[in-house]
């Protein structure tokens, strides 16, 4: 059975107008998607859509065998999708520790999830008294997506996980998803601006052009030839050369 099933979506900021349109996903358990695309491709607008914070206009979402209600957090979070937003969303002014133990409030087994994720990022055990808001950009990271594991997802959706990064701190942080994947069958939907990097993760990569798929394909065939995705890219550039990306292919 599939991790998460995403058929036909459509989303959007106006009725008439979606942003996002006959969106087709499909991931495994344990599987590792990239989803790219230039700015304004609708990346974004694709998480918040699945996470429950933007109501779908058309398709439906099917994590497991259970429909994924459309425009309710909770009911997303209930089933199994998780996100990590580009903001992070940390409590600035509490601490590491508490930051992570208010994301174990109502879950069986809090405190021991709470120790796998000091496991999978041993650079936040270091820091558990600082305020969220003295950490790093690394260790912000960290914390937002520890705080998420906590949420035990079946399916991870990590919105520009490099924002305000250096890639060397990307780097250090891609590794652990691929870990958690692997060990624990959590699907993830990761949107990274770190083309070649995000390829070296992830097992697949979905490209997003004006709101459509413009082309899925295998990771591996993508790192032996990038010009697929700068194809991809290009196309969309052609119709919107003001628009700046500052992707990194
Ligand atoms: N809150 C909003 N209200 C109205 N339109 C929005 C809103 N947020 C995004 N949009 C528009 O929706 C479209 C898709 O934006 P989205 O942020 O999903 O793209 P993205 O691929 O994540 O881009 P980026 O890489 O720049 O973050 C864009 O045309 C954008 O201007």
């Amino acid at each position: 059975m599939s991790a998460l099933v995403c058929a036909g979506l459509e989303a959007g900021y106006f009725k008439r107008s979606p942003c996002v349109r006959n969106v087709d996903l499909t991931l495994d358990a344990g599987e590792v998607v990239c989803l790219l695309g230039p700015n304004g491709a609708g990346k974004t607008t694709l998480l918040l859509t699945l996470a429950g914070l933007l109501t779908s206009s058309a398709g439906s979402v099917t994590v497991g065998d259970s429909a994924v209600k459309s425009g309710s957090p909770r009911a997303a979070v209930r089933s199994g999708l998780v996100l990590v937003p580009d903001d992070r969303a940390l409590f600035r002014g509490l601490s590491v520790r508490k930051n992570l133990q208010l994301a174990t409030h109502g879950r069986t087994r809090g405190k021991q999830a709470l120790g796998e994720v000091l496991e999978y990022f041993p650079a936040l055990a270091a820091r558990l008294k600082v305020d969220a808001g003295q950490l790093s950009g690394g260790e912000q990271q960290m914390l937002a997506i520890g705080r998420a594991l906590i949420q035990q997802p079946k399916v991870l959706l990590i919105d520009e996980l490099s924002m305000g990064l250096a890639p060397v701190v990307v780097e250090s942080i891609l590794p652990i998803l691929r870990t958690v994947a692997e060990q624990r069958g959590t699907a993830v939907v990761l949107v990274e601006q770190h083309v070649h990097l995000a390829l070296e993760v992830a097992d697949r990569a979905v490209i997003l052009v004006h709101g459509e798929i413009a082309l899925e394909e295998a990771a591996a065939v993508l790192r032996r030839d990038p010009s697929l995705v700068e194809g991809a890219y290009l196309g969309a550039r052609k119709l919107n050369s003001t628009s700046g990306s500052s992707t990194d292919l």
